[in-house]
Formats: C-alpha cells, sequence, structure tokens
C-alpha cells in the first residue's frame, strides 16, 4: 500500500488538528505542550504533504537532498529531526546515544506492545534493560545462536524440499521463506512451531504495514477523536485481541508440553520467562502481559526482518544474473557436489557475504530503522534539538549516498572487497541494524537465519523469471509499512541443480 493517508482524510485531519490547536489555544491550555521550546534552528518544513503518496524514506531522501542531512519536520503535531549522512547519525547514535536513547510513543506500540512493556518500544531504564539483557541471555548471544544451528539446518532443508516440491511450476518464494523464517524463530524462540501458523504470519504482516509511524494516530497523538475516525484504534485493538490468543495458546500449549513431558530440552526463552514469572527474583518482577509483550518482539523481529533480507537478496540476484553467476559458482565450487549442506560449510565464503552485505546496503529492512526519541535537550551538528523530539534515521538515504558509495543505486558486492566496512554500527554509512544502546540485539540470529536458507536456494537451484521474463521486467517495487518488503511477492521457476 502506498503511504496510508487519503489525501481527502488527510485534508480534514489537518483541519481539525488547526481546530484543535485554535481550540486550545483560545481556551488558554497548555499550547507548548505540542510545540518543541524555540529556538527551533533547523532548516524546517511544516507539510504534510511532501510524504502523501511516496515510501516515507524515499520522500524523507528527497526532502534531504532539498534542505540537507538534518532536516526539521512538522508531523502533524509532532516534531521531528530527520537525519540523512553517517556524521549525524553517528552524533545520533554514538556521541550523544544516551540523550537519543528513548522511543517516542506510537498507538502502535502502547497496543500491540502491552503497553511500551516490549523491548523495542519500551522507554529507556531499568526494565528495558533487564528484558533486553534477558534476551540476549537466553536467546541472541553468539553462544545461543550457534547452538540453534541444527533447527537452522532442518528447516532450511524442509525448504528446499518443498521448492523441488513444485517442479518446474512457477512458486511463489516470498510465501516459502516467510513460512520457515517463522518456523525457526518460533522454534528457536518457544520451543515449537506455532499451530496456527497461517494466522500467525498474517497477524505479523498486518501488524507490520499498521506500524510505519506515518499513520495519522501518530501524527496527532492528542486529537484522540481523530483515532477513532480513523478507525486505527479499532483496528490495532482487534489485532491485538487475536495476537492474546495466539500467545495464550503458544503458552499453554507449552506449559502443557513441560508438565506431559513431552517438551525435555533445554529450557527456552519462554521458558525461562514463565518460571521468573512464578517465581520471582528479578529486579522488575515480570506479568503474564510482560512475557508476552516480549515473545511477540522476538516473533516479529525474527519472522520479518530476515526473510524481507532473502526475498531482497534473491531480487537483486535475479536482476543482475552476472552476479548470480559468480556467486553460484563460488558456492557450487566449496561445496564441491555436497548433497546436503550445514552450517559450517559456508562460513567462508567470501563473496557470498559479500552478496548479503551489498543486500543490506541497497535493502535496510527497516529503513528508517526504529525511531529515537531525545530524553532531554541536545545539540547535533550545531543545531538545537529540544528534549522529547522525535529523531529518524534514514538508514536506506545513507546506504545510497553518493558522497560515501560509489554507483550507489547499483548492486556491486566487489564494492566491499579490501573494505572494512562492517555492520555492527561502528561504520556509519552501513547502519542496517543501527547502533548503540538500542542497536539490534537479534543481529547475530538475524544473520545465521539468513544466511543459511539463502546458501541452500542458491546451491540447489537454478533460477529463473515465470514466463521467460527477463531481469529488467522484474518488478520492484517496496511496500509500505515499518520493515519494507517487496510490493508484490516474488515469483520464481527453480530448476533443480545437479549436485553430482
Ligand atoms: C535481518 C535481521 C534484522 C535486522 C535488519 C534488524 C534491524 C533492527 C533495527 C534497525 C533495530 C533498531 C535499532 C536502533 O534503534 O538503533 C532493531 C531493533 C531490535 N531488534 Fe532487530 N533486526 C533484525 C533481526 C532481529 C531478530 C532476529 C531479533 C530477535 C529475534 C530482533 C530483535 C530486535 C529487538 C528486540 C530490537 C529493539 C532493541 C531495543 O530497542 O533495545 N531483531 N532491529
Amino acid at each position: 500500500m502506498e503511504l496510508q493517508i487519503p489525501f481527502s482524510l488527510l485534508i480534514f485531519s489537518v483541519a481539525v488538528f488547526l481546530f484543535f490547536k485554535k481550540f486550545k489555544r483560545s481556551n488558554s491550555l497548555d499550547t507548548n505542550k505540542t510545540l518543541p521550546p524555540q529556538p527551533w534552528k533547523l532548516p524546517l518544513i511544516g507539510h504534510l504533504h511532501h510524504l502523501v503518496g511516496v515510501q516515507p524514506h524515499r520522500a524523507l531522501g528527497k526532502i534531504a537532498e532539498k534542505l540537507g542531512p538534518i532536516v526539521g519536520l512538522q508531523l502533524g503535531e509532532v516534531m521531528a529531526v530527520v537525519i540523512s549522512s553517517p556524521i549525524f547519525a553517528k552524533e545520533v547514535m554514538k556521541t550523544h546515544d544516551l540523550s537519543f536513547a528513548n522511543r517516542p510513543n506510537l498507538l502502535n506500540a502502547e497496543i500491540i506492545g502491552y503497553n511500551y512493556t516490549d523491548i523495542v518500544f519500551s522507554p529507556y531504564g531499568d526494565y528495558w534493560r533487564q528484558m533486553r539483557k534477558l534476551c540476549i541471555l537466553e536467546l541472541l548471544s553468539a553462544k545461543k545462536v550457534r547452538s540453534f544451528h541444527s533447527i537452522r539446518e532442518e528447516e532450511s532443508w524442509n525448504l528446499v524440499a518443498s521448492v523441488a516440491m513444485g517442479g518446474s511450476k512457477t512458486i511463489n518464494l516470498s510465501h516459502k521463506i516467510s513460512t520457515m523464517m517463522n518456523a525457526i524463530t518460533s522454534r528457536v524462540a518457544v520451543g515449537s512451531r506455532c499451530k496456527d501458523q497461517a494466522t500467525l504470519l498474517a497477524v505479523i504482516q498486518e501488524v507490520i504495514s499498521l506500524a510505519s509511524g506515518f499513520d495519522l494516530a501518530d501524527l496527532f497523538p492528542s486529537v484522540k477523536v481523530l483515532h477513532l475516525l480513523t478507525g486505527m484504534r479499532d483496528k490495532l485493538v482487534k489485532l491485538r485481541n487475536q495476537i492474546d490468543q495466539i500467545l495464550d495458546g503458544i503458552i499453554s500449549d507449552h506449559e502443557e508440553g513441560r508438565a506431559s513431558g513431552h517438551i525435555n530440552h533445554n529450557e527456552d526463552l519462554l521458558d525461562v520467562l514463565l518460571r521468573l514469572k512464578n517465581d520471582g527474583g528479578l529486579q522488575f518482577p515480570i506479568t503474564s502481559d510482560n512475557v508476552k509483550a516480549v515473545i511477540w518482539d522476538m516473533l516479529v523481529a525474527g519472522t520479518d526482518t530476515s526473510s524481507v533480507t532473502i526475498e531482497w537478496a534473491m531480487s537483486e540476484l535475479m536482476k543482475n544474473p552476472t552476479v548470480m553467476k559468480k556467486v553460484q559458482l563460488e558456492l557450487r565450487h566449496a561445496l564441491k557436489g555436497k548433497n546436503r549442506i550445514y552450517e559450517s560449510d559456508i562460513q567462508e565464503l567470501h563473496y557470498f557475504k559479500l552478496v548479503i552485505k551489498e543486500t543490506f546496503r541497497l535493502h535496510p529492512p527497516a529503513p528508517l530503522l526504529v525511531p529515537r526519541e531525545s530524553r532531554v535537550k541536545c545539540e547535533i551538528g550545531g543545531y538545537h534539538i529540544p528534549a522529547n523530539t522525535k529523531v529518524l534515521i534514514n538508514a536506506w538515504k545513507i546506504g545510497r549516498d553518493p558522497e560515501y558509495w560509489k554507483d550507489p543505486e547499483s548492486f556491486i558486492p566487489e564494492r566491499f572487497i579490501d573494505n572494512e566496512i562492517n555492520m555492527i554500527g561502528t561504520n556509519f554509512e552501513l547502519i542496517p541494524f543501527g547502533a548503540g544502546r538500542r542497536m539490534c540485539p537479534g543481529m547475530t540470529l538475524g544473520l545465521a537465519n539468513v544466511e543459511l536458507p539463502l546458501a541452500m536456494l542458491l546451491y540447489h537451484f537454478n533460477w529463473e523469471l515465470p514466463n521467460g521474463g527477463t531481469p529488467q521486467d522484474l518488478d520492484m517495487r517496496e511496500d509500505f509499512g515499518a520493515t519494507v518488503k517487496r510490493k508484490n511477492d516474488l515469483y520464481l521457476v527453480a530448476g533443480a541443480y545437479s549436485t553430482n
């Protein structure tokens, strides 16, 4: 979907906002509440129409080209700063990281995130620290991620089998990838696949498409009537009820499985959270809702970002047959006719890893990262940023900045040969996982979940576009949401590669 603000609704809402603003003034309410203190010295644009009909990261990229790499933006009644250069990104996420360690309040995070008690949208503080630490210890650390290799190997192999079953027919590869990714994520986080995986995937997709942060409810947070008029609150409450049902089912299956001895492997993250909820022992005691909020974070963040990355990698390789040939040659040469490949086989594949890096440069799954909010007033690049200002970092634009990247729009993995730029949040020209205190804690798991399935798809099959399509025909348009997937699913034909 394009930006989810029909123009008439937008005009109406702006009128409503202006009316309310005036109303507030004339009733001598606290008018400063909706506007940051002066002086606001950034180049400031105050027109929502700049954002209508285009993906926000693209629209904001255009604005940056006109007004510069740091821009103040009046988004409805919300003041935001948009950062589009590695230098300013470094100032926000490194130099002043602590000042920008909060997240803004968004309606989606309030309702879906169990009143901001998940990790992604939890305010910076001890509760956030405790839950983040627990997830790293029990699920996301390098040691834990390694320990799940057999789950990844099994599910990636299932993906290969399912593609092979399609024979020479056209298959919906996007669907197969997200089903596999969700199976991996569910198994590592809660010990088994979700019984109703189709519903889980549909709900995740809906949550992501409603979580752009550019909905009217988020642009006019104080105009509560708008949240009702647009139907956004109702939609989110309905979704929350569905999520509750799914998570209640997962938790009760889990508890029954443990009690009956059907689950006898080591404790998973869900076990640990349930145990700590029941037995206490935490600095901040946790409730059932806290457990659900965190498990939901893991299921959504783990499924979507990684499957989107494989989808874009396959799309770029289809669009760039020379790169496809080169990466397949590397894999097939290194794996020397192996019938089945394991994680240990792909660790030294140099070019393959560059293909993944280049995919993250052109298609960071969360192009605007996750918004931050200033906790105190601060200066970035000499500009005064008031406290409680929303900060958007356009990682997508930064990854295409011609000052840092030669031929930035082209897919050229070779650009990373003899180049030390990494994605761990120290090189601010490539930040698909963010940086600093709020950096993605799931990077190691996310990368592992991308690498093996992608390697298997490339090793076991020769790929073609349906109906004799050419690379130029491939539709590369993007969908709208918190993460950016393809607008249309990727349909391909897989020819089996003989490993003999
Ligand atoms: C390709 C894979 C992934 C990408 C590109 C990605 C990207 C991101 C980004 C950009 C952020 C915001 C960082 C910031 O504000 O600086 C983030 C946060 C987060 N990610 Fe990921 N992510 C991925 C995989 C995962 C996985 C597998 C998990 C867990 C299962 C996960 C869990 C989280 C959590 C909990 C946060 C919030 C951190 C906080 O606010 O403290 N992510 N991710």
